[in-house]
């Protein structure tokens, strides 16, 4: 007897997406659906630490793919952990993911960059439905008896049907029904052929018919026997001289679901208190999702071969949550929960073993960026971690290809590409990663008054500073636009100095950890009095005094005028053709991060900022004995907010006041 079921809404729009648009890339379901496969088994095997008897009498995991060419059905059986009724139901009636949603709403319509996406978000399952017009499942949970088996059948649409079945094996095997234009699934050759691409890595054997040439028939004939058509070595236990760039890059494509080939990677066996082999790749594009602070890294872990989870965030620290990679101990035990890795000094090490790598990775792609592409040294990247435990490519024979290899051309704005992508993320290291925040701040890169690149780094910076400069000038804004014509720049301007120009929405508040670089402290122009020390002549330092005593008067009558907004009152130096500005103290919050706090809806401490007068300028000058006095207060008051993006507090009084100036 079977029951109806209907799809969760989501599903069914899935699924009206994958048997409508997803044609670019037909091939993936094959890779999707073994992984699902390999997934299951790793999961009984997991399983089964605990409770052996779930092995049955079958304790070898094996994933056989077969077809009938009559039948046009092609079947990928697992003998994994197997589906309850309830669980099918579950499993493939519903989308537990919250990543779904998010998926849904960045669809373009773009059949290309959708199937990329659907990739990315791996949609694993229902991608079968890219070929077939039906599915059938049969499975049965490891543990559960024979009768309590289920099949479970849907043709993609709203609905699917299960019933109870007897089922003698345990796990699963999913039946497709192949539409007419996917009969090239049911040859040979082909299906060998993907799962050679997708799946080679895959550690169980995938087992296919062997087929032998019949000579009377005048065709291949598949036979009775099975043969195993995958490598089924983990590729990262290989060595590196047997490895070829494409392997990499395939095996990439499997475990990150990027279908962009990757910018590096670095693979490495690590000797010495902890034993580990490493192997981790720098992605050539930002998830989706890079910005989700519960976003865990995307670094699988095996132990001595056997999968434990994917996601190990105690691997790498959260600001290289976009790293993929696998990493296999020898040393930590198999049963490892999330909570264990934690506090292990083994995983410690690893992630301190990790993150240096990492590091160094980058370290060489901006190197290659600024010598002219010089070929991948894979052994300096080695060597820059020498430090015990003893970092080995994997193959020391072959130092020199140690690292992804890319062509000089390539490497010449790989880091740029590389930073325009992940830099605002690298930044949070300066404020996560101490002991490293000397290395992650020479791979900060900036626009800057003289580039409108972000390319700048703060070596770059204080090779060209003017003598006599003693400090890294910066100025924080919500964008390049604002940041160039902001009044704060006027003076630096002037007088040359270039000043590094700040527009991710973490500079700020990664920049309050970076209180210098190689010796050189870094000021935010937009904090504290002006202090160009050395770069400002006494005359000027005097004409400044002068103005500020001469116009005491002034201040004092806009101190009170303006007691409910501004800090302080000042005369500065630093304005050139505006009238005015906002700067904050020292060690406050600047009005931006104050804005950005708020917007995000946090806790902003208010923080009143100090006015500041042009005493050269036509406005401020006339200020004096102005019929007006107050209006025009507020007005140069709230034209400064204006001017670095803020907003009057009441914008109304503003427009009136300015309309009043006007008629
Ligand atoms: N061969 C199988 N054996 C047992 N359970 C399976 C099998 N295939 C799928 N499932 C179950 O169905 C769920 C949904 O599968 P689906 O491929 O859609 O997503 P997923 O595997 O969880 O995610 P992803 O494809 O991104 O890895 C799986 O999480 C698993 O619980």
């Amino acid at each position: 007897m079977s029951t109806h079921h209907a799809f969760q809404a989501e599903v069914a729009q899935l699924l009206h997406l994958v048997t409508h648009s997803l044609y670019s890339n037909k091939d993936i379901f094959l890779r999707e659906l073994v992984s699902n496969a390999s997934d299951a088994c790793d999961r009984l095997r997991f399983e089964a630490l605990d409770n052996a008897e779930l092995f049955e009498d079958a304790p070898n995991l094996e994933v056989r793919v077969a077809f009938d060419a009559e039948a046009k059905t092609l079947t990928i059986t697992d003998n994994g952990i197997g589906m309850s009724e309830a669980e099918a139901i579950e499993h493939l009636g519903t989308i537990a993911k919250s990543g779904t949603k998010a998926f849904m709403s960045r669809l373009s319509g773009d059949q290309q960059k959708d199937a990329q996406l659907i990739g990315q978000f791996g949609v694993g399952f229902y991608s079968g439905f890219i070929v077939a017009d039906r599915i059938t499942v049969e499975s049965r949970r490891a543990g559960l008896p024979p009768e309590q088996g289920v099949r479970w059948v849907s043709a993609g649409a709203g609905e699917f049907e299960t019933e109870a079945i007897s089922r003698a094996e345990r796990g699963s095997a999913i039946t497709l029904h192949l539409r007419d234009d996917a009969a090239d699934y049911l040859k040979r050759w082909k299906l060998k052929g993907i799962i050679g691409k997708y799946s080679d890595h895959i550690s169980l054997p995938i087992l296919m018919r062997k087929e032998e040439w019949d000579a009377e028939k005048g065709e291949s004939v598949l036979q009775d026997e099975w043969e195993q058509v995958n490598a089924a070595s983990a590729l990262w236990t290989r060595p590196k001289k047997d490895l070829s760039e494409q392997q990499y890059t395939d095996f990439y494509e499997t475990i990150s679901h990027d279908s962009q080939a990757p910018l590096c990677w670095s693979h490495n066996r690590v000797e010495g208190a902890t034993e580990y082999t490493q192997l981790l790749y720098i992605p050539a594009k930002a998830p989706h999702d890079l910005w989700n602070r519960d976003k865990k890294p995307g670094v699988k872990l095996y132990v001595r071969r056997v999968f434990i989870m994917d996601e190990a965030e105690a691997l790498l620290p959260s600001y290289l949550r976009w790293v993929k990679g696998v990493i296999d101990s020898a040393d930590l035990p198999l049963n490892v929960s999330r909570e264990l890795l934690q506090e292990s000094r083994d995983v410690k090490a690893i992630r301190e073993g990790n993150t240096r790598r990492v590091l160094a990775l980058l370290e060489d792609l901006a190197k290659q960026g600024t010598q002219e592409a010089a070929p991948a040294d894979g052994a300096s990247a080695d060597g820059a971690a020498a430090a015990a435990p003893v970092e080995a490519p994997v193959d020391a024979a072959q130092a020199e290809a140690a690292e992804g290899a890319s062509t000089p051309s390539e490497a010449k704005d790989k880091y740029a590409r590389f930073y325009a992508e992940f830099g605002a993320v690298l930044k949070e290291g300066l404020g996560e990663d101490f002991g490293n925040r000397e290395r992650i701040a020479r791979l900060l890169r900036f626009a800057s008054t003289a580039s409108d690149a972000v390319a700048v780094s703060l070596a770059d910076y204080k090779a060209r500073m003017k003598e006599g400069q003693q400090a890294i000038y910066y100025l924080t804004a919500d964008n390049l636009a604002a940041a160039k014509s902001s009044p704060q720049l006027e003076l630096f301007r002037k007088k040359g100095i270039e000043v590094l120009l700040m527009t991710d929405r973490v500079d700020e508040w990664a920049l309050s950890f970076l209180h210098e670089f190689d010796g050189t402290a870094l000021q935010s122009v937009a904090k504290g009095a002006v202090d160009l020390g050395q770069l400002q002549d006494e005359a000027e330092k005097q004409a400044a005094e002068a103005a500020a005593e001469q116009h005491k008067p002034l201040l004092e009558r806009l101190k009170a005028v303006l007691a409910d907004k501004a800090a302080d009152v000042r005369m500065t130096t630093r304005l050139v053709d505006s009238p005015a500005c906002l700067v904050v103290g020292e060690g406050d919050y600047s009005n931006q991060l104050a804005r950005m706090l708020k917007a995000a809806g946090q806790q902003a401490p208010e923080v009143k900022p100090i006015l500041e007068l042009n005493p050269a300028h036509a406005l401020v000058q006339k200020l004096e004995g102005a019929a007006q006095f107050d209006d025009l207060a507020h007005i140069l008051f709230d034209q400064a907010l204006l001017a670095e993006g803020g907003l009057p507090q009441d914008p109304a009084g503003y427009v009136r006041r300015v309309n009043a100036l006007l008629v």
